[in-house]
């Protein structure tokens, strides 16, 4: 093989990372219409007892019924806009599958981050296939087993890339997209997923 594979069989996870998944002229206008368009919400978490800021800037769009539970308080979706129903077209076109609802973050630098987690609602049904599109700077992307806290794997996520998680991902292992000190330029992530059991 010419190039490291950025991405090992892990065990009991189905990945799949698509580096230049769109043209990059294309993916800086997203990146740039998303970020103007988008009406961006810092909500309030609860844990552990105490409400936090989330460390980024989040917006929820779907079909009507795709509400989704986060931290407690039950959201509902944004109606979908021509952009980002052109994107979640072709992601489905990639992935096989319909696709009813995204999750956009807003990393505005390297101290916006996302904590350790499975995408592993209830509302998402068994395997839930979990498709990441990613515009702006490069950041971060750790994986490790549920109950461990050694990061197993980590692959740097890059503008114009897809990563698809499927299969049995999400109830094996965790990830996160940590704080750095580095410099990062700002950077956009869209989970689209489909909420196979509204709330
Ligand atoms: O920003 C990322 O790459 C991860 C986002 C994520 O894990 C999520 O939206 O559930
Ligand atoms: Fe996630």
């Amino acid at each position: 093989m010419l190039f490291a594979d950025p991405l090992p069989a892990l065990a009991d996870a189905e990945l799949d990372y698509l580096p230049g998944w769109v043209d990059a002229a294309l993916a800086d206008s997203w990146l740039q219409a998303l970020v103007e368009q988008t009406p961006w919400q810092q909500p309030e978490l609860f844990i552990h007892g105490r409400y936090h800021r989330t460390p980024r800037l989040t917006a929820w769009y779907g079909d009507p019924e795709a509400r989704y539970r986060y931290s407690g308080k039950i959201h509902e979706p944004l109606p979908w806009t021509p952009l980002l129903n052109e994107i979640r077209q072709r992601v489905e076109k990639e992935v096989g599958q319909s696709l009813n609802a995204v999750l956009l973050n807003h990393y505005r630098d390297g101290q916006d981050s996302m904590g350790w987690h499975s995408d592993a609602e209830p509302e998402l049904g068994r395997d839930p296939l979990i498709a990441s599109l990613n515009l702006g700077g490069s950041r971060r992307f750790d994986l490790r087993r549920v109950g461990s806290t050694r990061i197993e794997h980590s692959l740097t996520l890059e503008h114009a890339s897809l990563l698809v998680m499927r299969g049995p991902t999400q109830h094996h292992w965790q990830h996160q997209v940590a704080k750095t000190r580095q410099t990062c330029a700002p950077r956009l992530n869209l989970t689209f997923r489909l909420i196979r059991f509204p709330l």
